[in-house]
């Protein structure tokens, strides 16, 4: 007889509008009748999502479900990319933006989301790798990225994605530009930036096409340059990204690249995946397929040959 194959779920009961609280049973009968022999390890703040991933590596796991936010999926994906055997990745997106579930996808009805991981369709994923951490859809420098982790989660909890653009607009008055030496073997840049994106997949911070051409499986990162602009010119470009048309801007620079260095004489702050991600500089890696990821049959073979 075959073994059934077992999946780790590792979920965030905070993350998002809290959804996952009450659905938590129902979701559990979905992958248990799809044949998955389902244990469960519930986060209680920071880390804990990656250390319970390399545990699930540690002990063999065949899957290991991410469920929550951006967040709570970024520390997964840092508790396994370390390990030498490293379970398959799958995905319910219970956060507020859950950029990583747009880019595969993926539904956010989260009984739909369980009926594509008993699916079982799995596709490689790059990660991209900085210092001794990763991230999965994005890292972004310039002080508009910084809003990310100052949006309170009780805020995100009642508003949800509007918890951002709330935060977005109180800051844009005081918004200054860095200074960034950006270094790859594809591009160099040195000058003042508003804001400098290193993205993995196409959809970021809930903008589906501001890095319209990225792929989460090409084994590059999709870089965004914003030069420095003056406020009505920021809010131009901003209607521009939400139609993918930022890129053909003469104030934004884009290209592709597998690693890149990126320095400043400011004190400049990482933002990786919506979280705070230390200071600059640093070195960024692409590690093409570092991961395989569960996403529906026809749309994950799409994504393949998009
Ligand atoms: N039980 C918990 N209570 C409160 N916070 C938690 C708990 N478990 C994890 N966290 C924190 O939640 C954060 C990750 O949240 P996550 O990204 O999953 O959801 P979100 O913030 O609602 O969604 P998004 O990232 O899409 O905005 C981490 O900073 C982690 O420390």
């Amino acid at each position: 007889m075959t073994r059934r194959q077992r999946a780790r779920l590792i979920y965030n009961p905070s993350a998002g509008k809290e959804a996952l609280r009450n659905q938590l049973p129902d979701l559990l009968d979905i992958l248990e009748r799809g044949g998955l022999e389902v244990s469960c390890a519930m986060t209680r703040g920071a880390n804990d999502a990656s250390v319970a991933a390399r545990q699930a590596s540690l002990e063999h796991f065949d899957y290991v479900i991410a469920a929550g936010g951006d967040g709570t999926i970024n520390e997964v994906v840092n508790g396994l990319s370390d390990m030498e055997y490293r379970p398959t990745l799958g995905v319910l997106p219970a956060g507020t933006t859950n950029d990583l579930a747009r880019a595969l996808c993926l539904p956010r009805d989260l009984k739909k989301a369980c009926e594509i991981i008993v699916g079982r369709h799995a596709m490689p994923m790059d990660v991209g790798r900085i210092g001794d951490g990763y991230f999965i859809n994005i890292a972004g420098c310039g002080r508009l990225t910084e809003l990310t982790y100052e949006v309170p989660s009780k805020l995100k909890t009642h508003l949800g994605q509007l918890a951002y653009y709330v935060k977005g607009l109180e800051k844009l008055p005081g918004l200054k530009s860095i200074h960034l030496d950006i270094d790859s073997p594809d591009f160099a840049y040195e000058g003042k930036a508003m804001l400098c994106l290193i993205a993995n997949s196409n959809s970021v911070g809930g903008f589906e096409k501001l890095a319209p051409n990225a792929k989460l499986h090409d084994g590059l990162f999709d870089v965004i340059l914003v030069k420095q602009l003056s406020l009505p010119e920021l809010v131009t470009l901003a209607r521009l990204a939400l139609k993918g048309q930022h890129v053909n801007s003469d104030r934004v620079v884009y290209f592709q690249t597998e690693t890149l260095t990126i320095s400043s004489p400011d004190l400049v702050e990482l933002n990786l995946d919506g979280e705070f991600g230390g200071h600059l500089p640093q070195r960024f890696h692409c590690l093409k397929h570092h991961m395989k990821v569960l996403v529906a049959e026809p749309e994950g073979t799409k994504l393949l040959d998009r």
